[in-house]
């Protein structure tokens, strides 16, 4: 019995399929992680899995019983998936602790361990009309754990939040998992919110799953252009461009296009095989610098911690061991 089965799932919208017969499965305790572009159908895809949507064909088993939709039962939901939207809300006029009280289903002790976790202790006696965006996410975060569910789906949980908060959420999604064991899905936009806390990440276009894998095989594998540009930065080497490279290790000029992420092209001393470019841009980065490299057969973009250049210097280039992928 698999814990969450999709199995050929759909959703019409508006005479559109915006979900067209997905199939997943997710462990216990797996991080998966649902990133595609705007529209691609992550959202609809997650609300029928929790049983918010209803589907048009397919199913979702849960614990190995099949998730009603909401025509099949009076209140929406399955009380062992938690949902949280990206459009919440909290109640105004009450005090935090009323609203969560209302739907605690834990001990008070379990309870203010949900309430640590999410780091809301401090804002319990506060009113909810007194609260910053980031603080009412973590409220409305602690008032599903407190229902006490064993699956947790969040819908884009850090849009509009900034470094700081988004930072302290992040760290409660980590608790959630590692302190409650409740498994938990996330969408995202942003290859920084996914890549490091995801085991699986499933890249959706179009209704589909493109792609699934781990995030390193995601990122640096991608199955096509879209896949590899929603995880971040990269260069496409027409077969004409790639030529650049040739005599570097790894490079094969087999008429498919090279796919490289910036941080798998290195500075090196000039060694006879190394191509050489000029540096034609150089951006700060915070943690590291990005030149624009003019080789001879087309630019390419590369990371460099530290690099002893500047614009208009010649520089040779080579390239990480498997930092090369086809496609
Ligand atoms: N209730 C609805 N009625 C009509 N169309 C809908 C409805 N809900 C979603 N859609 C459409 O279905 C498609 C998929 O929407 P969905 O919200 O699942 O995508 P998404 O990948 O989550 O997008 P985003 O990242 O913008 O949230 C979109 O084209 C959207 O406009």
């Amino acid at each position: 019995m698999q814990f969450l089965e999709v199995t050929k799932i759909s959703k019409i919208q508006q005479g559109v399929l915006v979900v067209n017969e997905v199939s997943f499965t997710q462990q216990p305790f797996q991080k998966l992680a649902i990133a595609g572009e705007t529209g691609s159908g992550k959202s609809t895809l997650l609300k029928m899995a929790g049983g918010l949507i209803q589907p048009d064909s397919g199913e979702a088993r849960f614990e190995g019983v099949r998730v009603k939709g909401p025509l099949e039962v009076l209140l929406p939901g399955h009380p062992g998936i938690a949902y949280l939207s990206q459009h919440f809300e909290l109640r105004n006029q009450y005090r935090v602790e009323e609203i969560l009280a209302y739907v605690n289903q834990l001990t008070q002790e379990s309870a203010d361990e949900v309430y640590e976790i999410c780091r809301i202790t401090h804002l319990l006696k506060r009113r909810t009309d007194a609260l910053s965006g980031g603080e009412k996410q973590r409220i409305a975060l602690a008032r599903l754990l407190i229902t006490a569910p064993k699956l947790l789906l969040l819908d884009e949980p850090f849009s509009n939040l900034d470094m700081i908060h988004k930072g302290v959420l992040k760290s409660v999604i980590r608790d959630i998992g590692n302190d409650l064991g409740i498994t938990c899905t996330l969408i995202s936009h942003d290859p920084q919110d996914i890549l490091s806390w995801a085991d699986e990440i499933m890249i959706m276009k179009d209704g589909q799953i493109l792609q699934q894998g781990p995030p390193e095989e995601v990122y640096l594998r991608p199955v096509n252009e879209y896949a590899a540009a929603l995880l971040g930065k990269y260069n496409l080497m027409s077969p004409a461009q790639a030529r650049s490279l040739d005599g570097l290790p790894d490079i094969h000029l087999n008429g498919r296009y090279l796919f490289i992420r910036p941080e798998n092209f290195m500075l090196v001393p000039e060694n006879g095989h190394a191509p050489a470019g000029k540096v034609k841009k150089i951006s700060f980065w915070g943690s590291y610098h990005e030149l624009e490299v003019l080789l001879p057969e087309g630019a390419i973009t590369l990371r460099a911690t530290h690099p002893q250049v500047k614009t208009g210097d010649i520089v040779h280039v080579s390239v990480a061991p498997g930092g090369v992928w086809y496609i």
